[in-house]
């Protein structure tokens, strides 16, 4: 903790705009919990680009300024970069060694150690274009919405969870158990979630009055056990040469080298890496889809590149240069409804000044995301979807050369500095062969009501409150583009399951093999023994 204010900006110290506080509950109480993002943008609009407000002693200054937001979380990085404590979950910091939650940990050697090795990880799986798993899984989501095309939302959600329990644990029958747990923690760990959340003090009761640490625990610990399960299942099937490639096998093939403390450790920061990876992407792929049926327009725009560009196949990564139009959509899907409005906070490790102003040890930053989207100079006509603005020249927006941009890669959504997302390039690669195999299969739009036969409109505004978001339930529907179309969906799915099938018995039936063949060298070398055959169990 080197960094030192600077001596001019302590002398001209003035106060922080804001909105009134009332003592000690400063402003908590007539901040919705709902929409809370609105709430922050509204006094910002009314305070400026950073201000101050307080909840419950905690201090918080939300900044609604991109550079506002780049100098303190990333120049200033050093003291910026520490995380509030969560309430409601139980040591969430690691402050006495949890080591269970590489997001919410403080900035402490385990998240360092995590840090990188969760970087390590995903790095090496997008430059192996997660070894095919992404291609494979939107077939089987293509095939799903064909077959059952009112349960989208179930099989939006089951892809992205069967593509990360895939990269983790080569496994992905147990996805939509994965899913709910991913939503347990999410719902714990946001302020819309627990009471105990805004109302800090509630989770000091005592236990045996204490609802919400006893349903904590029992979430903790079932979450815990699913991770240490799954890694305890990796190392037998490991032993016995029956693992194939995942994120786990990795780990326990180069456990000894690396610096995790252990068993514990390790299935954690394993799992979180698993679990940030399914709403977060989910989100914005319900979005592209609403963004969709509301503008048929780019949808045309898209399906016709998609069309023209990808030879009639599903779109690949390798297409990624020749699909501007589509990556626009999808750029412009996460700036209209961007899917963690609120931002995610860091928290200050040292006294300092901001022009002039005060920012004591532990006040809490705010990056509002929801803010930065809709500022009119970056991003004129901010409520409107305008893919153009990636497009033309003359949106201030726009970036050469076409083939890398537009990218969501470095987008204010994904925070700052030090504590910056780790899943830009995953997210980029999911969503663009996800909405593109979309566009390429199907013509999204309204349902139409069986009895009325008008359209079912759809509110693309009312979403959860969590920290990351999802729109609320609707009805839509997924037209096959031709009878082609849809024989092609179909049969690409059979085709790809029954290669999957046949690669994991020939790779089980190798293993098995394999250790045959040790043991039957092992019994040779020793000779026969009398009266002792050798037995071996398959
Ligand atoms: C649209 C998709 C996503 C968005 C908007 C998003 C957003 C964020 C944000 C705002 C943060 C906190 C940054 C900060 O504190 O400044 C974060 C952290 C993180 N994200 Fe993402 N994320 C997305 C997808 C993913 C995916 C797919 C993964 C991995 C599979 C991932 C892994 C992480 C990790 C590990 C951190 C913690 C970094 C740390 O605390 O050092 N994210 N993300």
């Amino acid at each position: 903790l080197l960094y030192r204010p600077k001596k001019s900006d302590i002398e001209l110290s003035n106060e922080w705009p804001g909105p009134y506080l009332l003592p000690y509950i400063g402003r908590i109480h007539d901040l919705p919990i709902n929409y809370m993002w609105l709430k922050f943008k509204e006094w910002s609009d009314m305070y400026g680009p950073a201000y101050k407000t307080k909840m419950l002693g905690a201090t918080f200054i939300i900044v609604s300024d991109e550079k506002i937001a780049e100098e303190l979380l990333v120049r200033r990085g050093k003291i910026y970069s520490d995380r509030p404590e969560i309430r409601s979950l139980f040591d969430p910091k690691s402050t006495h060694g949890s080591m269970e939650y590489l997001p919410l940990m403080g900035k402490n050697k385990y998240w360092s150690r995590q840090r990188r090795f969760t970087h390590s990880y995903l790095t090496e799986a997008t430059n192996n274009q997660y070894y095919g798993v992404m291609y494979f899984e939107v077939k089987r989501f293509l095939y799903n919405l064909v077959k059952e095309p009112d349960n989208f939302a179930f099989w939006l959600e089951d892809m992205a969870s069967k593509i990360m329990c895939t990269l983790t644990w080569d496994d992905h029958s147990f996805s939509a158990e994965y899913t709910q747990s991913a939503w347990g923690l999410l719902t714990q760990m946001s302020p819309a979630g627990p009471i105990t959340n805004l109302i800090t003090p509630l989770w000091d009761l005592p236990m045996c009055i204490n609802l919400w640490k006893r349903a904590e625990r029992k979430r903790h610990d079932i979450q815990q056990a699913m991770w240490m399960k799954r890694l305890l299942d990796t190392r037998e099937k490991v032993a016995k040469g029956e693992a194939r490639a995942s994120f786990t096998k990795t780990y326990l093939k180069t456990e000894k080298s690396t610096n995790l403390s252990g068993d514990h450790e390790a299935s954690s920061v394993i799992g979180m890496m698993a679990l940030v990876g399914i709403f977060t992407v989910a989100g914005p792929l319900y979005y592209f889809l609403l963004a969709m049926v509301f503008h048929p327009e780019w949808h045309e725009k898209v399906q016709k590149e998609v069309d023209e560009q990808c030879g009639g196949k599903l779109p690949t990564l390798d297409d990624y240069a020749k699909l501007p139009i589509l990556r626009a959509c999808i750029l412009e899907t996460l700036r209209w409804r961007p899917n963690v409005p609120t931002g995610v906070a860091h928290e200050v490790e040292a006294d300092d000044f901001y022009e002039g102003r005060f920012i004591a040890k532990g006040t809490r930053i705010l990056p509002l995301d929801w803010a930065f989207m809709r500022n009119p100079e970056k991003y004129p006509d901010p409520d409107n979807y305008r893919p153009e603005r990636y497009l033309e020249p003359s949106w201030p927006t726009y970036r050469e050369p076409l083939t890398v941009y537009p990218t969501i890669k470095g987008l204010s959504s994904f925070g700052y500095g030090q504590r910056q997302c780790l899943g830009q390039s995953l997210t980029q690669d999911e969503l663009l062969v996800a909405c593109g195999a979309l566009c390429w299969a199907f013509t999204m739009k309204k349902k139409t009501h069986p009895v009325t036969g008008k359209p079912i409109d759809i509110d693309t505004k009312k979403s959860n409150s969590l920290l990351i978001v999802k729109p609320d339930p609707f009805q839509m529907a997924f037209e096959p583009r031709s009878a082609e179309k849809r024989a092609r969906i179909i049969e690409q799915w059979e085709a790809a399951e029954k290669k999957d099938l046949e690669a994991r018995a020939a790779f089980l039936a190798k293993a098995r093999m394999r250790k045959f063949d040790t043991v039957t060298l092992a019994a040779e070398a020793e000779g026969p023994r009398a009266g002792n055959e050798t037995k071996i169990s398959l």
